[in-house]
């Protein structure tokens, strides 16, 4: 596809966003007041209470539906995109958009009080599939890391080699050149053609001892001979016929879909298919083009500096005093100078150009505050749900203010300002603008040669105050902010004088720092919900989109994470083979994070002692920081807090018990860090102390039968070749009560190498799947349900309890006065 169609879908984006964030602005700023006005006042009424929660329910699901369906298309375009100047903005914009998502995600989740939101009706009306609704992971989290990645993973391979863990060879990657190849082919080819004509030369050698052997007249010869012929040539024709009428039969079983193609044709088709995606020219051109882009910024910043630096700082210079002149003609007396947080001297002109570049510097100086207010104070938009009881008792659904939308308005004005009207008609390069570049450079000098006059003038006017006989009064207010700052108590290093690289070969020796394999979150199997569930069944879609919104986005992307509530930490519960660990591994492989594990038995052994701990947490905090993103694991999380730990348990779980809420609170709010626990007894943890630690609980329950069917599809295929044609609806129905994980080693006992060899011949049987499968155990009822209580006492689960229950007695009250109501109505008829 071409650039100009890329650019089409950009400005259409552009267009539907900005109808999008001004609707959603002014529902932010009216319809909220009203619907809470609505809903406080009506405390008694239940029917009017549960229609304003379901309205802010189902518009605010519509907003999200629908920045989802734009990040997916703003995603496509920036990944496609050349013309460094426009991918600049489009990003700003998806990374706004994907954080507004982030937020709204978070406001769903405080009104029905479940992790997953629902809302058929909404999805009726947008005509969108569930497909659609699927927020996609920003390739660009990887793609703009590349040579980072490839870097650190051979650093670890090298690591791993020198400590004997992995095989040399496996390190190189052998490319074999086009004479190589040629040659490998040639040889292979002459190597085919020797025994050919090896096999050859047996048979007429066995063809002449038979011929002496049978001493057979000429003409009897001749007679068996045609006859052999015959029989051959009607078998041979028979089998040709057979095996086209199959061949045709299959393609057309292929062709209508009741057939998968082959392996190798699949294969095939997805390598095409992922070429077609990676699109690698368009990359390769996008980094050329942003190279020559950045190159032609530095020139013209220079040239601007030299050329105008002078006369630029003279201009600024003559203002400021014309303007201490005026104020003093005036009033008597010398103005104060606006300090630096208030923008200095651009706090005193609005001139053209400068204003706009001044207003936006303090919106972002006054978000910046806001987001810090906002994630370290406002629980609405901190992401941590372990609020105090009296928090919990609050049931109120009020959606947070966006911290995104702002943002949004800021990369919608910038498009309208430069590019909606901008005439490209017939500009085939995809080079940046040189007049775009030179405006904005200008700016840049222009505010920097600013603040040097600024001090200047600053200390020029302190002189003629105490010239005057008055003293300059000191902000008080920046004297007290760096007095604050002081009193902040800095944490100690414990190893100042390591490099990065030393502290990261030591956690990788120590087996702290580990190898995960790479899974990307699509191999988590399973469709999006076709429509509503209850919250504690979610389906695998679900699942991937909860983690791709509260732990993928906010590590791949600083601005998303700025931008979004915080989430520290999270605990996947879910039944043994449910997917937890592949679910850490996709989170990590997405966005390239490091990962540290800190599962007690990963850690017995090391780095013993009290002190030895503290170095071990030291050392995690530190370079997780260092090597951001990062996630911090722990495996089997219930065993640090469990009341009772079994005498074989030589693992001494407990190690961490004191200082993991510790090590989830040093991971400061601008730290691109998560932690993810697992865990399949969530309940024989104390409740209290696992809520300390995390901030979210996902229930990753068994897979539903249309999630079952759809795995043992693609396992089957994946572990056949595509060469078995078993029932998997009847397979899916059999194991309903099994997880994929038991399926899948199910399959991999099965599926031996000589059974595969065999399947051709002997097809694969649903018998010998079942007699594997009836081995291993179902997920019972019973841990079902215990899985489900259990999620009913974390604070998400108690509030929805809460709520459940208020609903509940104002339902009687409700109908208590109706029929009182109905009472009194007789009474009169009756009178
Ligand atoms: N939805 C799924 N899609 C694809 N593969 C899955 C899915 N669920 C589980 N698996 C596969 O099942 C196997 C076991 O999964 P995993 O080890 O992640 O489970 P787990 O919940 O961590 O188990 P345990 O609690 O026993 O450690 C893995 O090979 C994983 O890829």
């Amino acid at each position: 596809m071409s650039s100009t169609y890329f650019n089409e879908i950009w400005h259409q984006s552009q267009h539907e966003c900005e109808l999008l964030s001004t609707i959603d602005y002014e529902r932010q700023h009216q319809d909220v007041e009203t619907t809470v006005a609505t809903m406080n006042a009506a405390v008694g009424s239940v029917a009017a209470d549960a229609d304003a929660k379901a309205l802010l329910q189902s518009s605010l699901y519509e907003f999200y539906l629908r920045y989802i369906c734009l990040c997916n298309r703003l995603e496509d375009v920036y990944d496609n995109m050349i013309q460094p100047q426009k991918r600049q903005l489009v990003r700003k914009l998806l990374d706004a958009c994907l954080g507004r998502v982030i937020e709204l995600k978070h406001d769903l989740v405080n009104i029905d009080l479940m992790e997953f939101s629902y809302n058929d009706a909404v999805v009726d009306r947008l005509r969108l599939t569930p497909m659609e609704t699927e927020l996609r992971v920003s390739r660009y989290f990887l793609r703009e890391r590349q040579q980072e990645l490839e870097f650190r993973k051979r650093t670890m391979q090298e690591i791993l080699v020198k400590l004997g863990w992995l095989e040399e060879h496996e390190l190189e990657e052998t490319v074999a050149t086009e004479i190589e190849a040629i040659r490998m082919l040639q040889m292979h080819e002459r190597a085919r053609q020797g025994r050919l004509r090896a096999h050859f030369m047996k048979e007429i050698r066995i063809l002449k001892e038979k011929g002496k052997s049978e001493e057979r007249t000429e003409k009897e010869r001749s007679d068996s001979g045609l006859l052999a012929a015959m029989k051959i040539q009607k078998m041979w024709r028979g089998h040709t016929a057979r095996r086209i009428t199959r061949r045709r039969k299959m393609e057309e079983m292929i062709l209508i879909g009741m057939l998968p193609p082959p392996a190798a044709v699949l294969k095939e088709r997805a390598e095409k298919l992922e070429k077609l995606q990676r699109n690698e020219k368009r990359h390769e051109a996008q980094v050329v083009y942003a190279e020559q882009f950045e190159t032609r910024q530095r020139l013209v910043q220079e040239e601007i500096r030299q050329k105008h630096g002078a006369s630029m700082k003279e201009d600024i210079a003559d203002e400021i005093r014309a303007w201490v002149k005026d104020c003093y003609e005036k009033t008597g007396k010398l103005p104060d100078f606006p300090t630096e947080d208030q923008g200095g001297s651009l706090h005193i002109f609005s001139r053209p150009g400068t204003e706009s570049e001044h207003s936006r510097s303090s919106a972002r100086s006054s978000k910046e505050s806001r987001k810090t207010k906002d994630k370290s104070k406002s629980p609405a938009r901190s992401g941590d749900l372990n609020v105090n009881e009296n928090q919990e008792e609050d049931v109120s659904f009020q959606p947070a203010p966006s911290i995104c939308l702002p943002d949004i308005r800021t990369e919608i004005d910038l498009f309208n300002d430069t590019w909606r009207d901008k005439d490209e008609a017939g500009v085939l390069s995809q080079a940046a603008y040189e007049d775009m570049i030179y405006s904005d450079k200008y700016q840049e000098v222009e505010l920097e040669f600013r603040r040097a006059v600024d001090d200047v003038m600053r200390q020029e006017i302190e002189l003629l105050q105490t010239a005057v006989g008055k003293k300059l009064k000191k902000s008080s207010k920046k004297t007290r902010r760096s007095g604050k700052k002081n009193k902040k108590k800095k944490e100690k290093d414990l190893t100042p004088d390591r490099t990065t690289e030393s502290l990261y070969e030591e956690l990788v020796t120590n087996g702290i720092i580990r190898k995960y394999p790479e899974l990307k979150l699509k191999q988590f199997l399973g469709d999006k919900a076709l429509t509503a569930r209850n919250g504690t069944n979610p389906s695998p879609g679900d699942i991937r989109q909860i983690l791709t919104e509260y732990c993928i986005l906010p590590l791949g992307s600083d601005a998303i994470h700025n931008c979004t509530p915080l989430i520290r930490s999270i605990l996947l519960a879910g039944p043994r083979g449910s997917g937890k660990k592949a679910l850490l591994h996709a989170i990590c492989t997405e966005v390239g994070a490091v990962l540290f594990d800190l599962t007690p038995a990963n850690i017995v052994g090391k780095y013993p002692g009290k002190s030895g701990l503290i170095m071990l947490i030291h050392l995690v905090v530190k370079v997780s920081r260092l090597l951001q993103p990062a996630v911090i694991y722990m495996g089997d999380a219930e065993r640090p807090f469990m009341k009772k730990i079994p005498k074989t348990d030589r693992t001494d779980p407990k190690r961490l018990k004191k200082d993991l809420p510790k090590l989830i609170k040093n991971i400061a709010p601008e730290d691109r860090v998560i932690f993810v626990g697992t865990s399949n007894l969530p309940w024989e943890a104390d409740q209290k102390m696992l809520q300390s630690v995390y901030n979210r609980f996902i229930y990753i329950p068994r897979p539903d039968y249309g999630a079952m069917s759809y795995a043992w599809k693609t396992l089957l295929h994946d572990y056949s070749g595509g060469v078995s044609n078993l029932d998997t609806s009847a397979m899916a129905k059999i194991s309903d009560g099994y997880t994929i994980g038991a399926i899948d080693a199910c399959l991999k006992e099965v599926m031996t190498c000589k059974r595969k060899l065999q399947l051709r011949t002997q097809p694969l049987t649903n018998a010998e799947l079942i007699n594997v499968l009836c081995t291993r155990d179902p997920v019972y009822r019973e841990e079902e349900e215990a899985f489900e209580s259990w999620w009913s006492k974390t604070p998400l689960g108690r509030r929805r309890q809460r709520f459940l229950e208020l609903e509940e007695e104002r339902l009687i009250e409700e109908q208590a006065q109706a029929a009182k109501q109905g009472n009194g109505n007789k009474k009169k008829g009756t009178n």
